[in-house]
């Protein structure tokens, strides 16, 4: 049996912050639950939570951090602009921080490369009449990140990113004339979705690469796949610890989320994978002929995840 340890890393961003490899995710959780989870992941060792305006939990994330006695300056914390925010970025990252009870965040991220209509029928998800989403088709993401770099200066946040974007969406941003340059590059990560041509891409241009989903989300049938399983048993470990594992094998930063105090624990565990298993893995969805996407929420007619990258 492998021994295991504490996921204590952490990776250097291009803003000379760092940041820890474990962030707690929080998507999919009552309040009570994300604050009893936010305050015992930091009990245990946590120091980095992962939100979202659209998650709708920032209070109580704010609270329990508040509540845990642990100096700011010593969590990391990440909050994610609403596709429905782009036309006023600042007003909704002060927002975010009163709600967070912070004077800063150390990530903002734009959620996804996507406008939706700020004045729609839904601050959330706003539809049309025939019922598909209210983008404005005509506002790039490219336009949002620059007006999410003077966040950085205005001291709202340590750093920005992107989420949900392709390397040919990188592209674009890197031909802007950046004042800020982005530090993460928060995506969709696990052996069934590995994307390795992108995160070799994000991590060659100096972006931080963080895997959301990394256990396959809710229901997961990673958690039942055989081989990984095979792997496991091989370290005498969960398939999560696996995951998780991997994740940080393979440099990136890793958000699992959950709201079960064993396995808070058990996620923080982590056992050092050799690099057979590691590129095992990374390779397991191309030997099997197929990836498969656990988020992917309809922007028709805008193509946001382009599988030619
Ligand atoms: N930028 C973006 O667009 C997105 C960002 N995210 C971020 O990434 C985070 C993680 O992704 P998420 O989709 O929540 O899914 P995860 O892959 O983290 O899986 C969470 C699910 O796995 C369960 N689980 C957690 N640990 C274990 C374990 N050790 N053994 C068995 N089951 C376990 C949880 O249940 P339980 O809680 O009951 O333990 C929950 O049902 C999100 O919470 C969010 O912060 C996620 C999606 C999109
Ligand atoms: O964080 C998120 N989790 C999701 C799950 C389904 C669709 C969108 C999202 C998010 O933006």
């Amino acid at each position: 049996m492998a021994k295991t340890h504490k996921a204590t890393k952490t990776y250097q961003l291009i803003t000379g912050e760092k940041i820890p490899a474990i962030g707690l995710g929080t998507w999919q959780a009552t309040d009570e639950e994300v604050y009893n989870s936010v305050l015992y992941a930091l009990k245990t060792g946590y120091r980095h939570i992962d939100t979202a305006t659209a998650y709708g939990n920032e209070e109580p994330i704010g609270r329990a951090i508040n509540d845990s006695g642990i100096a700011r300056e010593e969590i990391y914390v990440t909050t994610k602009l609403s596709p429905t925010e782009h036309n006023d970025v600042e007003k909704a990252i002060k927002t975010s921080l009163k709600k967070l009870q912070l004077d800063y965040v150390d990530l903002y991220l734009i959620h996804w490369p996507v406008t939706l209509n700020p004045n729609g029928n839904h601050p959330v998800v706003p539809t049309k009449p025939d019922g598909s989403r209210d983008i404005l088709l005509d506002w790039p993401f490219t336009k949002t990140y620059q007006l999410i770099e003077p966040l950085v200066e205005k001291g709202y946040t340590k750093a920005i990113g992107v989420c949900n974007t392709t390397i040919s969406k990188l592209e674009q941003l890197f031909q802007l004339d950046l004042k800020v340059k982005p530090a993460v590059l928060q995506v969709e990560l696990h052996p069934y979705l590995p994307q390795n041509k992108l995160v070799k891409y994000a991590q060659s241009r100096n972006l931080v690469v963080e895997a959301y989903s990394p256990l396959g989300s809710a229901n997961s049938t990673l958690l039942k796949d055989a081989e990984i399983q095979a792997i496991a048993y091989k370290y005498g470990v969960s398939i999560a610890t696996i995951l998780i594992s991997w994740a940080l094998w393979r440099n990136t930063v890793v958000l699992a989320k959950s709201v079960k105090p064993s396995r808070i624990e058990s996620n923080y565990e982590v056992v050092d994978l050799k690099n057979e298993d590691g590129v095992f893995l990374n390779e397991l969805a191309e030997r099997r002929g197929n990836t498969r996407r656990f988020v992917d929420p309809n922007w028709d007619p805008l193509v946001v995840f382009d599988s030619s990258d």
